[in-house]
């Protein structure tokens, strides 16, 4: 199964992976939003799903067994490769970039296409509710307190169009292993989505990072 897990990788192959595997998960996004608008004519879509499953056998030759997780390189950052949110690996993830401050500060400037409408020309409010679990989990993270998700409330004022959004979070305060976090999502109006929410490190995760300390940075 898959989980945290301490790798043996190099900054450099690290970076040969992003260049190799960031490309075609691009690809692979503009393919998903290709079939949501496209109008060809029915036998060009017939012949595009044979091609395209030609391409999955290819890429299924060889596979990992389950998911990718998340795997800690020895200089200290983490690879979450297979996140729904930001995985770099992930056509389903946006996918967010997102920025950290050591005070717990998180920012995300991005684009959501018609992969992730609800509402005609708007936001699913769950990809709204995605986006903030993770802004505000990665916010919790930077702080030193990283954790899983214990209660996440959301707030819609309004709705929010598809398009350029950014997304901002901060540590609102800290009790023990538990972190409460705040944020919103915007568009170039103003804030769409609030949210707060409370993150709390598992009791496994208290006795493992103990020992080991806990790797903020991103790769
Ligand atoms: C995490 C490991 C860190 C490794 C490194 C990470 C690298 C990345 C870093 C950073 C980026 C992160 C980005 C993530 C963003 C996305 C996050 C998600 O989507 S997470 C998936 C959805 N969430 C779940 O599936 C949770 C399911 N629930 C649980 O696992 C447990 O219930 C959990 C962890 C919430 C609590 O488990 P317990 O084993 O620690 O439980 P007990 O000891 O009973 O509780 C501890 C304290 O927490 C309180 N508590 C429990 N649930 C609460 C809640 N919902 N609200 C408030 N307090 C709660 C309890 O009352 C207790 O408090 P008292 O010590 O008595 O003061």
């Amino acid at each position: 199964m898959a989980r945290y897990a301490q790798e043996d990788v190099t900054a450099a192959e690290v970076a040969r992976q992003k260049a190799l595997y960031g490309p075609l998960t691009q690809s692979i996004r503009e393919l998903v939003d290709a079939a949501i608008r496209t109008e060809v004519d029915d036998d060009t879509v017939r012949a595009a799903q044979a091609e395209i499953e030609a391409v999955t056998a290819r890429l299924r030759a060889r596979q990992l067994e389950g998911s990718y997780g998340v795997r800690f390189t020895p200089s200290g950052g983490s690879r979450a490769w297979g996140n729904a949110v930001v995985g770099t690996r992930n056509a389903v993830a946006p996918p967010l970039v997102i920025h950290h401050e050591e005070s717990g500060r998180a920012w995300s400037d991005f684009d959501l296409g018609a992969a992730y409408e609800g509402p005609p020309g708007l936001v699913h409010g769950g990809v709204a509710a995605l986006v903030l679990d993770q802004m505000l989990g990665e916010a919790a993270g930077a702080g030193g307190k990283p954790g899983m998700t214990g209660t996440l409330t959301l707030r819609y004022r309004r709705a929010t169009p598809l398009g350029p959004l950014r997304a901002e979070a901060h540590i609102d305060r800290v009790e023990g292993i538990k972190t409460y976090a705040v944020g919103h999502l915007a568009d170039a109006e103003g804030v769409t989505v609030e949210a707060e929410g409370v993150f709390i490190l598992p009791r496994w995760a208290r006795e493992r990072l103990e020992e080991s300390g806990f790797p903020s940075r991103f790769e």
